[in-house]
């Protein structure tokens, strides 16, 4: 894709480039004064974008700040509906977002003040189409703790964005390492509830001043990963014949991956698959209500035996990810048709 398109429809070829309006719109109002405005440190981040052009300071720890930012992006893009559905893809995972039929693509780059992805296999889109006959906001790439120095609020504004915009539900996925004894590489893993380790040591989104517009001060997460869609996902992995376990996801700080005592630790714990992403941004999700169904991809199973050298590679990952990736987009069209 051409950096210069910042608009496009997979149907009818290029629609806009409209980035005036986003500059125009951060000049309005994008000079944050932190929550109900007594809040003197914002925090704010001066992002440079890939083109070396500086823009306006957008907090993501204030409100009015990312209800501008999502303003700003829905006037980038013509969009046909209020997304209700959004999705934020894992390593590997964004094939998903190139299957949206009468999409808009606006790159991360392009967005002004918004956080830039890193990883391989994280493209940096923002994208919005149909899937299934839902219109949904897909996040081609997501933002990982450990690119933005622990900077939690960064790296879920896109949630905070997504529920401004008109999400009521989020499929999150992530790709993850089995350490289940029944789980092997490419299965999928059901998300029944996770262990938020950074969150346990105080990296958590929620952290800081709270402005009560993002709502509740103490989020509870005991139901975070919603029955129903759960059962219907397991439904639909039966009737596709696809292998799908439900269990715990582990989240860890990275980005090195863990050492078999680690692994170990964290089988005690009872968890079934470990990563570095996701419980961030469901978090979120829940703060704002938002309704949430999570799976991993087993792209690597964890090595609990330090005698046995088992080495994880983001090449391994993202070669797994790569060869499931069609059972999962084919599982994620399937949960969409029913939502
Ligand atoms: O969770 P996602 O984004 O799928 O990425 C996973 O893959 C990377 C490691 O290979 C880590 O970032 C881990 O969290
Ligand atoms: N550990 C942490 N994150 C991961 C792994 C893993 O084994 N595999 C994919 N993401």
């Amino acid at each position: 894709m051409s950096g210069e398109n910042l608009i496009m429809s997979s149907v009818n070829g290029v629609s806009s480039i409209r980035p005036e309006i986003a500059l125009n719109g951060l000049a309005n109002g994008l000079k944050s004064n932190g929550i109900n405005g007594h809040h003197e440190h914002t925090n704010g981040v001066d992002h440079k974008h890939a083109n070396g052009h500086k823009h306006a300071t957008v907090d993501p720890r204030n409100y009015d700040d990312i209800i501008r930012l999502a303003e700003v992006i829905r006037n980038m893009v013509d969009l046909k509906e209020s997304p209700t559905i959004g999705v934020i893809c894992g390593s590997g995972l964004g094939d998903l977002a190139d299957l949206l039929v009468d999409k808009q693509v606006v790159p991360y780059t392009k967005i002004p003040g918004f956080p830039q992805t890193s990883v391989v296999g994280h493209k940096g889109n923002l994208v919005f189409g149909y899937l299934s006959g839902k219109y949904v906001m897909c996040l081609q790439g997501r933002f990982h703790p450990y690119e933005h120095d622990m900077d939690l609020v960064l790296c879920t504004m896109p949630v905070r964005i997504m529920h401004h915009l008109g999400v009521k539900t989020m499929i999150v996925s992530n790709a993850a390492g089995g350490i289940n004894h029944k789980f092997n590489y490419g299965d999928l893993m059901i998300i029944k509830d996770h262990v938020f380790m950074p969150g346990l040591v105080g990296f958590s989104p929620l952290v800081g001043l709270n402005d009560p517009r993002f709502g509740a001060r103490f989020v509870s997460v005991h139901d975070a990963y919603d029955k129903q869609l759960r059962n219907m996902a397991r439904r639909i992995a039966d009737e596709e014949d696809i292998r799908a376990h439900e269990g715990i996801y582990v989240m860890s700080g990275g980005p090195q991956y863990e050492s078999p005592a680690e692994v170990k630790l964290y089988k005690v714990l009872g968890a079934d698959a470990l990563g570095m992403s996701t419980c961030h941004e469901v978090t979120v999700a829940r703060q704002c209500g938002i309704r949430v169904f999570g799976f991993s991809l087993i792209t690597n199973i964890g090595n609990d035996d330090a005698d046995t050298s088992v080495e994880v590679s983001h090449e391994e990952v993202l070669e797994t990810a790569k060869e499931a990736s069609v059972r999962a987009c084919r599982f994620v069209s399937r949960i969409v048709e029913n939502l």
